[in-house]
This record gives C-alpha cells, structure tokens and sequence, in this order.
C-alpha cells in the first residue's frame, strides 16, 4: 500500500489550516477545472461494516423522490455476481436507476481499484449526463483508497466530485466491534470506516430497543454516539431504523468541496503519522456456494441452523446472503443473516 492512501483519521483541528494551507497545488488546480467546466458528477460511497445495512440505504435513496439520474455501483467481495444486486430495489425494469456497474471478486479499495476508475470513468462519458453516483463498497472496504482514487485522479477529477463518505454501523453491533478492535484489532474495518466518514448512520436502532441491556435506550445511544465521536469528532450522527433518513443529510453535501480543502488535507497529513496498516482482517473468508439444481427449503433451514446457530463447521459467520432457486416455488428467494441479528 503506498503512502498517499493512508486515511485521514479524524482529529479535532483548529482554524488555523483556513489561513495557512499545505502546499498541495495539484489538487486546488484540480478543483478549479472542475467549476470552469459543467459541474463534476457528485459521488456518495456508502461504506459499513457487514450487514449494517448499506443495501438497505441504497434501496431506500433509489425508492425515495429525489428526481435525479442515480447510477449505483455495487463491489461484492465474493466471486458471485449478482447476490448483492438481487438485495436492491431496481424499480419496475430497472426504472429506479441509471445505470448498475457491478464489481466483483475483491475489494474496490485494493484488488478491483482499477475497476472502479474505468467504471467511474464510462459513467462520466455517458451520452445522458447522470446527476449522482451511489457507489456501495464491501463490508470489509476500507475507505483511504477509495477517497484518495475520487480526490486525487486525474483523469476523473474535473467530471467527478466525491460528494460525502456516509459510512452506516450496526447499533447492535457497534460496541462488540470496537471493543474487539481495541482489544485485538480485529475489526478493523469498522474502525477505519468510522474514521473516514462525513456522515454515520446509526443504523437498526430498533433492536437496540428491543434487547434493552438492561438500560435506558437514549443512554445506550448517547454511549454508542460518544464511542463514534472519540474515532471521528468532525462526523454527523444520524439514528435510523432500516436507513430512513432525511436525503437534504446525505446526498449534495459537497463535504469534500474547495472551501474544506485546507482541512482535508491537514487531516490527510495527521494521519500519515498516526494510521495503523492493518487495512483489512486477514482472518475473514468468503465463500460462495453455487448450486444449479433448486433447492429444499427445509434442508437449507437446517443446514443454516448447523452453521449458524450450533457452529457445526467450527467457524464463526459473520455474514451470509443469497438467491435461492426452491423447490417447488416458481419465485425466487432471497437469504439474509447478519451476525447477531
Ligand atoms: N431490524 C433491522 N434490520 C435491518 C435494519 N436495516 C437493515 N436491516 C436488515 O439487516 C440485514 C442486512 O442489511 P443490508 O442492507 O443487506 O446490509 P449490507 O450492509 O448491505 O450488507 P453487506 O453488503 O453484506 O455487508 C438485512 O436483512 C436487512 O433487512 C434495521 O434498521 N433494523
């Protein structure tokens, strides 16, 4: 991993950076091709940890009455096209998107990187100019790379802009996974994608609800809040349940415009010091099962409950999603399970 994509972790700065910028030209001329020409195309990355509910965030901006042109596109960490697709509401024949670029078989933060500027690039020279891109990460994206590849590339920089890093975690979760990356750096994903984000989605507040702990739910929050503040104080926290969010809070926030410049890269210089290079944790597997032949639904129950719940393979899932072809059923359906949910 080269320098320039270590993250900016989040610290607490002065306003001194306003008066005194690094000296970074490169990246102000940039920006000014940018505004000369037609406005550059705004890019969210939607990043969290697997099965916070990104999907369910891209499913809802796409459903919700927004009027733009929204091109997605979706990296799945696994060699199987397609599953992450099939979790998305496209609309009657597509009709809720754009255009679908999917990327496949790695991570856009390391192994498909390349990918991901050709896509951005052949979305950016579409006939039909699009109005926003969506760009969902994995679970395990850590988001350096990604926002040096929308913030630093040339070829890209004047048609698009990164418009804000929303990063959703799972409220029931939260705790579990910054405690065992404190403890053992396991996790740290989670961490870094907190680290990176302009806005966190609190996300599945509700089962925080229903579980309780014992304690008063404004209290557990506030906790979790507190917890996301001490990895990145400049972030926005948002509550939700199923991602219902306001849109006004996520998308045209320009949070990476010209006037946050001098703070961004004052954010990117800190970290170069202080970022661990532990980027993605090398004791998680993926595994796809590809089967052509439909399946019993019973079986796969109790195949599942083997897996998950008595832990017969010896392993612990944190993540399994899917389309099932059943038998006996002319539709097909979709698997979820996410880790302690
Ligand atoms: N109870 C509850 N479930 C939720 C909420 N948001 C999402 N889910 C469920 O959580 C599961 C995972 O949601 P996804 O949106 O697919 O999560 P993801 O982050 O895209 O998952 P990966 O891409 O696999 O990392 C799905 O079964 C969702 O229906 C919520 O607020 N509350």
């Amino acid at each position: 991993m080269e320098d320039d994509d270590a993250p900016p972790l989040a610290v607490r700065i002065g306003k001194e950076p306003e008066s005194n910028p690094p000296d970074r030209s490169y990246r102000s001329q940039n920006v000014q091709r940018g505004t000369s020409e037609e406005s550059p195309v705004g890019v969210t990355v939607i990043t969290g940890y697997l099965g916070a509910g990104k999907s369910t965030l891209v499913n809802y901006i796409l459903n919700a009455q927004h009027g733009k042109k929204i091109a997605v596109i979706l990296n799945e960490f696994g060699e199987e096209i397609g599953v992450e697709r099939a979790m998305i509401n496209e609309g009657e024949g597509g009709a809720l998107v754009e255009e679908w670029v999917e990327l496949a078989n790695g991570c856009v933060c390391c192994t498909v990187k390349h990918s991901l500027v050709q896509a951005l690039e052949q979305l950016v020279q579409r006939k039909e100019r699009l109005d926003h891109i969506l760009l969902e990460t994995t679970g395990l994206a850590d988001p350096a790379p990604l926002a040096s590849v929308l913030w630093l590339d040339d070829q890209l920089e004047s048609a698009i802009t990164l418009d804000s890093i929303i990063t959703v975690v799972d409220a029931k979760n939260l705790q579990r996974q910054l405690e065992e990356h404190l403890k053992s750096s396991f996790f740290p994903e989670a961490f870094l994608q907190i680290a990176f984000a302009d806005v966190v989605i609190l996300n599945k507040v509700d089962l925080v609800l229903q579980e309780g702990y014992g304690l008063d739910t404004s209290t557990i929050l506030e906790e979790l809040e507190k917890k996301i503040y001490d990895i990145n104080s400049l972030a926005t926290v948002i509550h939700t349940v199923r991602c219902q969010v306001d849109l006004c809070k996520i998308l045209d926030r320009q949070a990476y415009g010209a006037k946050n410049l001098a703070h961004l890269e004052k954010l990117l210089e800190d970290s170069k010091s202080t970022f661990s290079r532990s980027r993605h944790d090398n004791t998680l597997r993926t595994l796809c099962i590809y089967e052509e032949q439909p399946v019993d639904l019973d079986m796969v129950r109790s195949w599942l409950e083997d897996l998950l719940w008595e832990k017969k393979s010896n392993m612990d899932v944190y993540r399994c999603k899917g389309v099932l072809n059943v038998l006996n059923s002319d539709q097909l359906h979709t698997l979820q399970v996410s880790s302690n949910n």
